[in-house]
């Protein structure tokens, strides 16, 4: 659904003028060479890709380049790209609908990680699917939030249910959940506060959140997505298995990943924790949410099209 090739190779490209700028355009037609080798390998560890990934892709287009010393910048390119698609096999995750009643998706993040804008980018996409969607504003802890998510209903038409900042975040949720129902939705969004892993209070807040939908529906919420900003590389994996362990998360959104040059860290992400990557930030407008997809996103960073 929605993939869009033009938006990958478009969110990636800081990911790969770094490559590129590092490697003076190895992939662009010339000669491998030994030296080339080596700034590839320096370029794709800049690049976040990590040392396991990094190594794989080299021992490949080395042996490659051992059996023809004529090997051509393209085609170390498309080694690399199969080498990250092999790699991120399982990794993509089609979001699917709850047999009744709305489902019911619930967003989760370190401060700043891009909560709230994915949520309205979300209902946006599920919106232009023919799906009708509510979004809940339980981010009532953060001053701006309600309001933030407030501007993004209205700019996309939306149905929203929101309290007022400081309001209890799981009343707020269960408001929604009747509301959602009551209407028919097909899709409910649960924004909820930024928080950092360790603050117990808050993670209590979450369980109380989840308990409140159950009461609706004992099988909701039927995803509990970690926000992760992309940004920040592979240092958002232990983050993110914290988190994890105490809450479990069904899947992964990775935002702001056209503001950086370390989009190879999605790879680190997925070996590391083996969590679905459902959607990627592309950028900040709505349509730059796109799903996963490990083929638009093996060939994006490696140029291979
Ligand atoms: N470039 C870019 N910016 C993004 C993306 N996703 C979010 N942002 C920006 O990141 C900033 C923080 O996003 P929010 O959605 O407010 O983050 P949040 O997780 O809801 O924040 P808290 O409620 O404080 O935890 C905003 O300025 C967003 O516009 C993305 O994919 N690309």
């Amino acid at each position: 659904m929605f993939g869009l090739f033009k938006k990958f190779k478009d969110g990636f490209s800081k990911t790969v003028a770094a490559i590129s700028e590092k490697t003076r355009g190895i992939f662009g037609g010339r000669s491998i060479d030994a030296s080339s080798l080596e700034t590839l390998e320096e370029a794709l560890y800049t690049a976040d890709f990590g040392v396991a990934t990094t190594e794989e892709i080299l021992t490949e287009i080395k042996s490659a380049y051992k059996a023809d010393k004529d090997l051509r910048g393209q085609q170390a390119a498309a080694i690399g790209s199969s080498v990250l698609k092999r790699v991120l096999a399982g990794s993509e995750r089609e979001l699917t609908q709850a047999p009744t009643g709305p489902t019911v998706i619930v967003m989760i993040g370190v401060n700043g990680s891009g909560k709230t804008t994915t949520s309205a980018k979300l209902a946006w996409l599920l919106k232009q699917d023919g799906k009708s969607v509510m979004l809940a504003a339980c981010d009532t802890f953060r001053a701006a939030a309600v309001e933030q998510l407030k501007a993004w209903a209205t700019r996309l038409d939306l149905p929203i249910v929101a309290s007022h900042t400081g309001a209890d975040a799981a009343a707020v949720a269960f408001d929604a959940m009747q509301a959602a129902k009551a209407r028919g939705c097909d899709y409910l969004i649960v924004d909820t506060a930024g928080r950092l892993h360790t603050k117990s209070n808050l993670m209590d807040e979450l369980a109380k959140i989840r308990r409140v939908l159950q009461k609706n529906d004992p099988t909701a919420p039927h995803h509990s997505w970690l926000v992760v900003d992309g940004s920040l590389g592979t240092n958002s994996i232990e983050q993110a298995r914290v988190f994890h362990k105490s809450f479990g998360i069904t899947g992964l959104v990775v935002t702001k990943l056209d503001g950086t040059s370390r989009g190879g860290a999605i790879v680190g992400i997925w070996r590391e924790l083996k969590l679905p990557i459902y959607f990627l930030g592309l950028g900040e407008q709505p349509e730059d949410l796109q799903p996963f997809s490990a083929e638009n996103y093996s060939k994006a960073v490696f140029g291979t099209e």
